[in-house]
């Protein structure tokens, strides 16, 4: 199902942080949202999931619109958030974490590495671990959507190898994967589409060649200079 967002604007504080953005994540492809800190990306997302209000607008996830409703209801709809932070329940075991979400068995297809740390408090995995969980239980909901919030941050390069092509292979079956990363280049590489959000606005929207050949490109949507 594709992940349509027509118009959407967000306020933080009474402010406008979001401004009409206009964007399709589709199903079966990896879409990047880049932009400089502070740009509006996390906003964005939590107005997709539900988190925070969309002050106008439209989101609309295969042909059903999620605006206005509950943060479950567009779960139910098929709707995954893997917020910033990993938050995994530190007091049960990594087995009891994803039985919350689902069905481990799909998480040990992704993740095999998770199956000897099955029965270790989660609190207790090591950062790359537990944002494998993370992962993984989001992927065990089946979503039609996925929306990644950086979820590579402070992790080491081989951690963030590691979760990539996992990314890749849920968007191949089928899944509209939306990924708000801090480190444009893995992320492009990664990308069918790449968007740029700039001071709340897209700057940049298309095939992602442009920019991951072109730090000029890259550099000028960043500053929000279309010129
Ligand atoms: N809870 C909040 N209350 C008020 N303003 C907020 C709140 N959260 C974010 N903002 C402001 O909204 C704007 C967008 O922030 P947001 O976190 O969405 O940006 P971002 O692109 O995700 O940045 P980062 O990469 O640093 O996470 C910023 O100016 C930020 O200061």
């Amino acid at each position: 199902m594709d992940l349509v967002l027509r118009d959407v604007t967000v306020a933080r504080g009474g402010q406008p942080v979001v401004r009409d953005v206009t964007l399709t994540a589709a199903a079966g492809q990896v879409t990047v949202l880049l932009g400089p800190n502070g740009a509006g990306k996390t906003t964005l997302l939590e107005a997709v999931s539900g988190v925070v209000p969309a002050v106008r607008g439209e989101i609309v996830l295969g042909g059903s619109v999620l605006t206005g409703r509950p943060r479950t209801r567009r779960a139910r709809h098929g709707l995954a958030h893997v917020e910033q932070g990993r938050a995994v329940f530190a007091t049960l075991t990594t087995r009891e974490n994803l039985a919350l979400a689902g069905d481990p068995r799909r998480a040990l297809e992704l993740f095999p590495e998770l199956e000897r740390r099955f029965d270790v408090r989660a609190g207790l995995l090591s950062g790359g671990e537990q944002q494998m969980l993370v992962l993984a239980r989001a992927i065990v909901t089946g979503p039609a959507a996925l929306l990644l919030d950086e979820m590579s941050l402070g992790l080491a390069p081989g951690v963030v190898r590691r979760l990539l092509p996992v990314i890749r292979r849920l968007a191949d079956e089928g899944c509209a994967v939306l990924l708000v990363e801090q480190f444009a280049h893995a992320a492009l590489a990664l990308a069918d589409t790449a968007y740029v959000l700039a001071h709340g606005a897209i700057t940049y929207g298309g095939e992602p060649a442009p920019l991951r050949e072109s730090d000029a490109a890259l550099k000028r949507a960043y500053l929000g200079d279309d010129s």
